[in-house]
């Protein structure tokens, strides 16, 4: 094991607003003063936020920084009072996790024909913090090339070039930044395992703490080393554009106290107690309400939210809403409050008997996720697996509790393909058309069925061999063996999930149609094999391999446990996105580059529901970059439900200027001077 030196903990100093440099106060109840109970919730606010997790609460810190405005934010989930060191010790992620408590929706999907009839697991958090209090800690960001694309998509088939270059990589990584503050790994890990690290690719002031582990474990050392003899090289300057290559990523710790560094301590332990902020937990948001009228662009107005502590709760509480409501409950909750208020597709609506306020086809719709399986290997090296298990007292230090899988790299279609990918790429094209759209997208929507065949395409040749297919990602987790997974990450089969009846407590149906396109599975087979290579470049660091075996070397046994096998088998890697994607309306897109929802005056989505498409890395970063910048346009303009119309903020402080000076005027007028 090789351990860091200690790290200096920094000066006891009072708190200010998000200061990034505090080590948390989660123990501090003073802390605590902005969460409330349900009987002190006021009757209405500026804006409600559906959902505390990661997006949640990035907005509900950074709208209450202008202390005129109020926010509640509305979560499902309990505080996560009662579990904060399992959550806190980064090797609580595996040890100790919260995935399958009371603290996670603990979802499957409906049973995936082309995965055996096997129901796929999603867990996703169910507490404050959401699914960061729960997530791996993989800090990776997207590439530049996928933002950019984002943006051209925007700003074609009727979308709005002007706004849509903040979704370009530019802006968003200005954003990512903005949520972040880098602390290199010290000297003594950098002096044995092979971390490559440029602070000026990261934030230097941000609120989500992003470092290394304490500790690593010697077979980390060997990690770039053996994906360079498979042919995949370093990649030097990891998430500043390009994901392509082997590295050692950061994740979200918070070096100062070896914690898991997520959105709750981040953005709102960290806060000085602030009267205009309301977080609820264990309260469920079940609809929204809309005026009958619409506004004079034809947009619906919402007046009021219902929540309630639980199903057995007689009538639900109502909340009204000044400004807006914002919805940031996830890709597999959002779309669902978005049904039950009557905004989705008209056919899954009508079958539900929900009676339809606003026609919007792309709601639910664009499900795709990261589909991730491992070879595995004995090991004859000490794992992280190993330590756990053997009871000493490091196995219950602060420093191994910091431990955490950092190993990964991102490999193009040419690395799969050993070159040879180019009839891959063609038959992939090639199957594009009409009566294969039909199949593939389970919508009725011209709209929605453009905008796959735009995004297939773009996948098919942009992203083929300038952005990752396949990452591979090393574990040390179990004793004795080490794993090494392959996750396909630009899927060609695409899902939707739905809802099939009035009563908003039912669970939501999530059908992600896992292997439905043919060239998914060929991808992940492609992915292990690569795997296998850097098995056999570590050399005897690893013995024999387990799964799925030395015997299975033909296309078809791979294929075969990827599809069978219920545990090592594909599964998700749990990034579920794009059920209310930002794209132009023409492409079935749910909101527009302000975060709007179509034809709702003010209702927003800031959430991993918005992603376009499953982008080449792990989602937080992303997450937290949208939610940063989200935060930006509403505080320049958002909606009065009073007034009737989106008011600019400099145009209402110009306003309220006008309004001084014209009481300041009446005032000398009355008084003669
Ligand atoms: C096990 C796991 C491991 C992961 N590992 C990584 C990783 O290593 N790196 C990485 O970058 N990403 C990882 N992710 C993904 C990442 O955590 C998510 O992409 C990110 O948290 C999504 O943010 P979000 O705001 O969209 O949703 P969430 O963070 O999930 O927040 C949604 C919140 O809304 C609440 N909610 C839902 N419905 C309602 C309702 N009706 N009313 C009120 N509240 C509601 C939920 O309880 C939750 O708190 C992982 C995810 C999981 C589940």
């Amino acid at each position: 094991v090789v351990q860091r030196s200690p790290q200096p903990q920094p000066n006891a100093q009072p708190y200010s607003p998000l200061n990034p440099r505090a080590a948390t106060p989660y123990d501090e109840p003073i802390y605590r003063r902005d969460y409330i109970s349900t009987s002190e919730a006021k009757p209405s606010y500026d804006y409600v936020i559906a959902g505390g997790g990661l997006a949640g609460l990035v907005l509900a810190s950074r709208l209450t920084e202008d202390p005129k405005v109020s926010v509640l934010v509305l979560e499902a989930g309990m505080s996560g009072d009662d579990v904060k060191d399992q959550v806190n010790s980064p090797a609580g992620a595996y040890y100790q996790s919260i995935v399958g408590s009371a603290y996670d929706w603990n979802f499957t999907t409906v049973p995936q024909p082309n995965l055996a009839n096997r129901r796929i697991s999603q867990p996703r958090g169910r507490i404050l913090g959401g699914s960061t209090a729960m997530n791996a800690m993989y800090l990776v960001r997207p590439s530049k090339t996928e933002m950019d694309t984002w943006q051209e998509l925007l700003a074609g088939d009727g979308g709005d070039s002007s706004t849509a270059s903040r979704w370009g990589w530019d802006n968003l990584y200005k954003y990512m930044k903005k949520a972040e503050t880098f602390t290199p790994p010290a000297d003594s890990l950098k002096s044995v395992v092979n971390i490559t690290v440029d602070a000026s690719l990261h934030g230097s002031n941000g609120p989500m703490q992003i470092s290394y582990p304490a500790i690593m474990i010697n077979i980390t050392a060997n990690w770039t080393a053996a994906c360079a003899g498979a042919g995949i090289p370093e990649q030097k300057s990891p998430n500043g554009g390009t994901t392509l290559g082997g590295f050692i990523t950061p994740s979200s710790i918070n070096p100062s106290n070896e914690t898991r560094s997520y959105s709750r301590p981040a953005y709102i332990d960290s806060l000085p107690p602030r009267s205009n902020l309301h977080i609820l937990s264990e309260s469920t948001v079940l609809k929204f309400n809309m005026q009958s009228k619409q506004d004079k662009s034809g947009n619906y107005i919402i007046e009021s939210v219902e929540y309630a502590k639980d199903s057995s709760q007689t009538s639900n509480t109502v909340v009204k809403i000044n400004k807006e409501f914002i919805l940031a409950a996830g890709a597999l909750s959002t779309p669902k409050i978005l049904m039950y208020s009557g905004v989705g597709p008209k056919d899954t609506l009508e079958s539900a008997g929900i009676s339809m306020k606003v026609e919007l086809p792309g709601v639910g719709q664009r499900l795709q996720d990261h589909m991730t399986s491992p070879i595995v290997w004995q090991t004859p090296l000490q794992t992280a697996g190993d330590i756990h298990n053997s009871g000493s007292d490091f196995s219950k230090s602060k420093e191994f509790n910091s431990f955490i899988n950092d190993a990964v790299a991102f490999a193009n279609a040419s690395l799969l393909f050993d070159g040879n990918q180019t009839t891959f790429q063609q038959e992939i094209v090639a199957s594009l058309n009409d009566t294969m759209v039909d199949k593939m997208v389970p919508s009725y929507s011209s709209e929605v069925k453009a905008g796959y065949k735009k995004i297939y395409n773009l996948i098919a040749t942009r992203f083929f061999d300038n952005v990752a297919q396949v990452e591979l990602l090393m574990s040390l987790i179990s004793p004795g063996v080490v794993a090494v997974q392959a996750a396909i990450q630009h899927p060609y089969s695409i899902g939707r999930v739905y809802v099939n009846s009035t009563n908003p407590w039912d669970g939501i149906i999530i059908d992600p149609q896992f292997h439905s396109h043919w060239a998914d599975l060929v991808m992940m087979r492609q992915g292990l094999k690569l795997v296998r290579r850097v098995g056999a470049a570590y050399g005897t660091v690893l013995g024999t391999e387990l799964n799925p075996g030395p015997n299975m070397q033909s296309d078809d046994a791979i294929d075969a446990y990827l599809v069978n096998d219920p545990s090592n088998g594909a599964n998700s890697q749990f990034h579920p996105a794009g059920t209310a994607a930002m794209l132009p309306k023409a492409l079935g897109g749910v909101v527009d580059a302000d975060m709007k929802v179509y034809g709702l005056a003010n209702v927003r989505v800031v959430d991993g529901s918005v992603f376009p498409f499953e982008f080449a890395a792990h989602l937080a970063s992303a997450g937290y970059g949208v939610a940063e910048q989200a935060a930006d346009l509403i505080k320049a303009k958002s909606y009065s439900v009073t007034s009737g119309k989106a008011t600019n903020a400099s145009v209402a402080s110009t306003a309220s200027l006008s309004l001084v000076a014209l009481v300041l005027g009446c005032l000398l007028t009355i008084l003669g001077l």
